[in-house]
């Protein structure tokens, strides 16, 4: 007989996010469950049935979660469509920017709601979600929401819900800006004249090789980068471009407070 760690979970959109997601249940073990969307995503095994939308869910499924996973700017159209499940399972939302009482207005008041935040490593994972319960979800509903969520990595819980717009900035598009780094280390080094497969090669291995080497140190990511600092080396010409009081200190809190701010305003939006 197989295991099955996690219980039925109705998934609302099957793109990255709910991809990731699912592979993830799958692995600790999913028991039957389904996912809608409109695109039709082949189901990731016969555990998952694939819905085009609300009205082709079986009417005696009865998931323990229902997972949101559309773009915050499809949720008006969707979520009254789940508010017949809100009482019995618990609603995690993932979408950015929407807050616990814009969800629970359209879900109505009964809504247990778990706002979180993921990332994309996800997919391999490697992420890491914060979390924030609202008013209603028991105990037993938030170590659901962790055990799903755990299933992608690393899980973190606050309380402040407004911490989460901050959140979405830093670690839910964080590894856009670290694939960004990757992608400018890149073209410098094909502008420095090094074949473009070798450049491609330099540039992914030197990212994911200083991840895992963070990753695996109990050091300060500061000591790691003095580490690599030689003093009057070549290292420290770079970084003295880099950390120029109007370039990255400067550059970093500003592309995050846009960021936030972004999330923020999807609140509404
Ligand atoms: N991509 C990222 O790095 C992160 C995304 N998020 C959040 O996750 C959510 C999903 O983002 P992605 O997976 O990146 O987007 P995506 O575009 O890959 O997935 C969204 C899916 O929703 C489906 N969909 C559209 N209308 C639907 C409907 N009526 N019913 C069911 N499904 C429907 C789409 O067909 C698509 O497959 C967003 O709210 C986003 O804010 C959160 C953390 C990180
Ligand atoms: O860019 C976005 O809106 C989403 C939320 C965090 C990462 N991607």
């Amino acid at each position: 007989m197989t295991k099955t760690a996690i219980p039925p979970i109705l998934l609302v959109g099957f793109g990255k996010m709910g991809g990731a997601m699912l592979a993830g249940w799958r692995e600790r073990g999913l028991a039957p469950s389904v996912a809608v969307d409109p695109q039709l995503p082949l189901p990731p095994g016969p555990e998952v049935t694939v819905v085009a939308d609300a009205a082709a869910i079986p009417a005696d499924f009865a998931p323990a979660a229902v997972v949101l996973a559309v773009k915050p700017q499809n949720a008006a159209a969707v979520l009254p469509h789940y508010a017949r499940y809100a009482g019995k399972a618990v609603m995690i939302s993932i979408m950015a920017g929407r807050t616990i009482a814009g969800l629970r207005a359209v879900l109505g008041e009964q809504a247990a709601v778990v706002r979180a935040m993921p990332n994309t490593p996800a997919a391999v994972r490697q992420g890491i979600t914060v979390g924030c319960a609202g008013p209603g979800v028991t105990a037993a509903q938030r170590a659901l929401a962790d055990t799903l969520l755990s299933a992608i990595g690393k899980v973190a819980w606050i309380d402040d819900e407004a911490l989460i717009d901050a959140v979405t900035a830093i670690s839910g598009g964080g590894p856009a800006y670290v694939f960004l780094l990757a992608e400018l280390l890149e073209q410098a080094a094909i502008a420095q004249g090094i074949p473009a497969d070798l450049a491609r090669l330099m540039a992914r291995q030197t990212v994911s090789g200083s991840g895992a080497l963070l990753a695996a140190s109990p050091e300060d990511a500061a000591a790691l980068r003095r580490a690599v600092t030689s003093p009057k080396g070549t290292t420290e010409r770079a970084l003295a471009v880099l950390m120029a009081e109007d370039a990255w200190p400067a550059l970093v809190p500003r592309a995050i407070a846009a960021a936030t701010e972004r999330s923020r305003e999807l609140s509404g939006g």
